[in-house]
């Protein structure tokens, strides 16, 4: 494998900030995606109650919003920690699952975009029915192509003034006037609950390292790719790769220097 300068420099200014991520994520994912920060470099921390998500938005270095299990109440804690972050200057993170398909968690994130959040990762249906151009996909799945949803990722972009990720067999990753485009992974990647998630939670992580927000988004886009592409060479199945993804996660410095 070629050595990858940019994605190897972002991933030691990564595991040197360490970034302490504050996740509000979905009851599906918590481990998982408290795993790939960890096996990263990165400092999860699952804090939802609202008085104390509203306290640890202004301590952390980044936050992730996930709407895959939205209630009420957390809709509320979500709201007043996003409030605190981006009063406090901390980069938020929007993970917009199902969005379209159901109608509470979509008028949420519109409403949490206005808050403008540092970038917005989800797969190409949640982007074309954020950005308006489409009525969602087939519940926390896509049903589009990722291509059909470049031009509606970078119109989202330049309306919110944000990074958009939108990802599936390729990723591309725009701030409305620069795309940058990120190949690899396997479909394996789709046969295990929570890929999406996690990146979601990498990315936020990764809003929070020095430099241009679009090449660390793209880096941590990258990683993810990569490790999923080795994960899947050496796992049975959907079993196996979870714990291989999680060692190459851990492993990619290696990979990128052999
Ligand atoms: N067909 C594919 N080939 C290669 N990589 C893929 C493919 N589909 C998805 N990926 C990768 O899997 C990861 C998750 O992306 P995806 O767009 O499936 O998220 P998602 O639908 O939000 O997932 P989830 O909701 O299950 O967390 C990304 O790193 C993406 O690049
Ligand atoms: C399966 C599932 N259901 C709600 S959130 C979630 C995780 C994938 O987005
Ligand atoms: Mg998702």
């Amino acid at each position: 494998m070629q050595p990858d300068l940019p994605d190897l420099h972002a991933l030691c200014a990564f595991r040197a900030r360490s970034p302490l991520t504050h996740c509000m994520t979905n009851d599906v994912v918590q481990t998982f995606t408290a795993n790939v920060l960890l096996a990263l470099g990165a400092s999860p921390a699952m804090v939802i109650e609202a008085e104390e998500a509203e306290q640890f938005a202004a301590a952390a270095d980044a936050l992730l919003i996930n709407v895959g299990t939205l209630t009420a109440s957390r809709a509320q804690a979500m709201r007043r920690a996003v409030e605190r972050a981006a009063a406090a200057g901390k980069p938020w993170t929007l993970d917009p699952v199902a969005v379209g398909a159901l109608a509470f968690r979509s008028r949420f994130c519109q409403q949490l975009l206005s808050l403008k959040p540092a970038a917005v990762r989800g797969n190409a249906s949640e982007i074309l029915a954020l950005a308006g151009t489409r009525a969602g996909g087939r519940g926390v799945d896509s049903a589009d192509s990722v291509a059909s949803a470049l031009p509606a990722a970078q119109a989202l972009a330049r309306q919110v003034g944000c990074i958009v990720a939108v990802t599936g067999e390729v990723d591309y990753v725009t701030d409305g006037e620069r795309t940058v485009e990120v190949t690899g992974g396997d479909r394996l990647m789709t046969r295990v609950v929570g890929t999406g998630c996690a990146l979601s939670a990498v990315v936020a992580a990764s809003c929070a390292l020095p430099g241009d927000t679009l090449n660390n988004v793209a880096a941590a886009c990258g990683w993810m790719k990569r490790a999923g592409a080795t994960a899947a060479r050496r796992a049975q199945g959907p079993g196996s790769f979870v714990p291989a993804f999680l060692d190459a996660l851990y492993a990619l410095h290696e990979e990128e220097s052999s």
